[in-house]
């Protein structure tokens, strides 16, 4: 049984498409990343799926049950984060923690643990936080009473680099005892850091759904090289004169290519994967990028 089923979701508001079709399928302790360019439909299917938001037509259950509000057995396994989450402004760090805490139940010692990864500040106000310090509380709220599923939204937005990593290692480390997160970010840094598979949404259409090593074992190699040579190597394309030298991709063995490459005076070689941020590009350039 797959955690969350998505199939042939459409949603309209009025005329307006939010979704046309949207298929996914996201497995039992796996790491799900879901991305797609503004207005794609990204916020829709998460609010569909927890139920806050009804569907036109399709498929969109969760734990095996069609997802509706008002489910609490099914809330009280999902952690959620909204893109926009907001608490009581009025309300102290500490108060809002009590607040929830009352409400979840969590684990005191987690709690804490959570608080010295997020780095949170306890007595102020939420209202006086920065807009990365209101993050991390919307962080803290979905993960405290440590759910089985994570649905969050553009998580990582505002998020200083080390906190950035501390939250990945830790989603790392719920995935590794069972949690299924399903992560929405436009930060394709962080997906390609921690997720298993990848499904991108484009004008409300999940056009791509792939493994992570899959996505990137069939994309080819970029060679950047300096100073630049006219060098040819077989199945290269794409080549290119920059600034420094040039660049090229490659598709084929190591061999030919560190042969080929042997016979110049470089004083700098690279060849690196492709990048999830090129590899989307290219699926995102390929028609009109936005709706
Ligand atoms: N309440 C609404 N009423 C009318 N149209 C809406 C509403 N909410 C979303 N839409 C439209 O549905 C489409 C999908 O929006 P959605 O917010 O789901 O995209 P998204 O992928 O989350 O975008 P972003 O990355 O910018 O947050 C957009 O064209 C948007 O204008």
């Amino acid at each position: 049984m797959h955690v969350i089923e998505i199939q042939n979701l459409k949603k309209y508001y009025g005329t307006k498409r939010g979704l046309e079709s949207a298929t996914l399928y996201v497995k039992k302790g796996e790491i799900y990343g879901f991305i797609g360019p503004n207005g794609a439909g990204k916020t829709t299917l998460i609010r569909i799926l927890m139920g806050l938001l009804p569907k036109t037509d399709g498929v969109a259950n969760v734990f095996g049950k069609p997802c509706q509000m008002g489910d609490a057995d099914i809330q009280k396994r999902i952690g959620y984060m909204p893109s926009d989450a907001s608490f009581f402004p009025e309300y102290k760090v500490s108060e809002l923690i009590s607040f929830f805490g009352a409400i979840r139940k969590p684990n005191p010692k987690y709690v804490e643990k959570l608080c010295h990864i997020l780095d949170i500040d306890l007595d102020k106000t939420y209202a006086s936080l920065s807009f990365g310090n209101k993050k991390k509380i919307g962080i803290l709220v979905a993960l405290m009473h440590e759910p089985e599923l994570l649905v969050l939204d553009e998580p990582t937005t505002g998020l200083d680099p080390l906190i950035q990593k501390q939250f990945l290692d830790e989603l790392l480390e719920l995935k590794s005892k069972g949690v299924t997160i399903f992560l929405s970010s436009h930060v394709l840094s962080d997906i390609q850091k921690v997720c298993d598979r990848v499904g991108l949404i484009k004008n409300g259409i999940v056009i791509l759904e792939n493994d992570m090593h899959i996505l990137k074992k069939e994309e080819h190699k970029i060679v950047e090289f300096s100073p630049f040579y006219p060098i040819e190597v077989p199945n290269m394309i794409d080549f290119q004169k920059t600034a420094e030298g040039g660049t090229f991709k490659y598709q084929g063995g190591m061999t030919p290519l560190l042969k080929t490459l042997s016979q110049y005076e470089f004083t700098d070689v690279v060849i690196r994967d492709v990048s999830l941020e090129e590899i989307f590009l290219s699926y995102y350039e390929s028609e009109d990028y936005h709706d």
